[in-house]
């Protein structure tokens, strides 16, 4: 494999038209999708030269857990539908990679499983439980007490879908339900009765307060993209945030999120980490986000077109891929340290000196 891109041509062409649609759309008329790529076109990285070898290394410190690089694998739903190992396929190679993979509430493999099956590969490998927060919470409880139990060290609550966005391409193909003999076994409650996610406009902080007084485990808000929501995040405790428009699904028009993250940095003061997602495909693009400010990045479609063309392999070759380019990127940028990653590698064009 050469590159994520050439990855995902590959995917495409492999995978039935109405998955294929799911996977790589988005929201309305798909602006968003485009701006989290252009996005990271439009910046330039501005190298120093002679300044020695890279002396660091990528070690990063999370909520609940330590990775070898700052890139993890973004919350998917039904990995089933891109290979038939599914999440099981994706958590070992994550695994494998000393990453982290937050696994969603629509997997189509149970969380304890997903855990086992990456703790076998690697006792030390963190993984954190996505949720949508449900109407019902005793069922949301429940499916805390699920992911303590499977050994899970964060939950990461998805706040940017009040309602579900519209994705024109499922509603042109009538992509409403899973093939026969794929589900979503998180989603059986208590009393043993499967449940469907339900979408949930009325939340508000109270509820996150509430989350708080419920679990120990890390919390780690996702869909943020307001400055003072970051603010209002760090009052009500929560450990992490990941700043991210769900790679263009929910709301359409809204900014990429490389573009915000000066001003989200700015409004956290190193407080709590910042991961971001949203179009990072190369190693330089995780190299201008760390230099932007944040902790560390989450991929989302590159990881479901690893698993569609090689299963646990293909999704090891674009965790290893990132990697090696990231290192690359920084080595060409003459940084020496960690330190040396940061906003003066950013080149703007009103810049005349470094
Ligand atoms: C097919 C697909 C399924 C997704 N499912 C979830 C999900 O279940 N929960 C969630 O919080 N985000 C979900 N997301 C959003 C991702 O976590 C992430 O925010 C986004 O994919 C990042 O953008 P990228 O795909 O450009 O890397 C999904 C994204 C895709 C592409
Ligand atoms: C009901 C599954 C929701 C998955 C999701 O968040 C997405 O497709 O973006």
């Amino acid at each position: 494999m050469i590159s994520l891109n050439e990855l995902e041509n590959m995917a495409l062409a492999r995978l039935p038209k109405i998955f294929a649609d799911y996977f790589i759309g988005g929201a309305g008329t798909e602006t968003t999708i485009r701006e989290n790529l252009r996005s990271f076109e439009d910046i330039r990285l501005w190298p120093r030269v002679l300044r020695g070898s890279f002396q660091d290394n990528f070690n990063t410190q999370l909520p609940g857990g330590t990775l070898e690089f700052p890139i993890l694998a973004a919350p998917t739903a039904f990995h089933k539908l891109a290979h038939h190992d599914g999440e099981l396929a994706t958590a070992r190679a994550i695994a494998q990679s000393n990453s982290l993979m937050i696994v969603s509430m629509a997997a189509n493999t149970r969380t304890e499983d997903i855990c086992k099956a990456a703790k076998e590969v690697n006792p030390h490998t963190p993984v954190w439980q996505q949720l949508y927060l449900q109407p019902d919470r005793q069922f949301t409880l429940h499916l805390v007490h699920q992911a303590e139990q499977a050994g899970c060290s964060g939950l990461v609550v998805t706040v940017d879908s009040p309602v579900f966005g519209i994705r024109e391409r499922d509603l042109r193909n009538g992509f409403n339900d899973l093939p026969k003999g794929l589900g979503c076994p998180n989603m059986i409650d208590e009393h043993g009765m499967t449940r469907e996610i339900e979408f949930n406009e009325s939340l508000d902080w109270q509820d996150i307060s509430w989350l708080r007084r419920q679990t120990s485990l890390p919390i780690i808000l996702k869909g943020i993209l307001h400055p003072k929501d970051i603010v209002l995040a760090i009052e009500h405790e929560v450990q992490a945030v990941i700043v991210s428009n769900h790679g263009g699904r929910q709301l359409d028009g809204a900014p990429a999120t490389i573009e915000l993250l000066p001003a989200l940095a700015d409004a956290a003061q190193n407080r709590i980490p910042l991961i971001v997602d949203g179009g990072i495909r190369h190693g330089t693009d995780v190299l201008k986000t760390l230099a932007l400010g944040a902790s560390a990045v989450a991929v989302g479609r590159p990881v479901i077109w690893g698993l569609t063309v090689n299963g646990e392999q293909g999704v090891k070759d674009v965790m290893q891929t990132l990697q090696q380019e990231l290192l690359t990127a920084t080595k060409l940028c003459g940084c020496r340290t960690r330190k040396d990653i940061n906003q003066h590698l950013i080149y703007s064009n009103s810049q005349t000196k470094g």
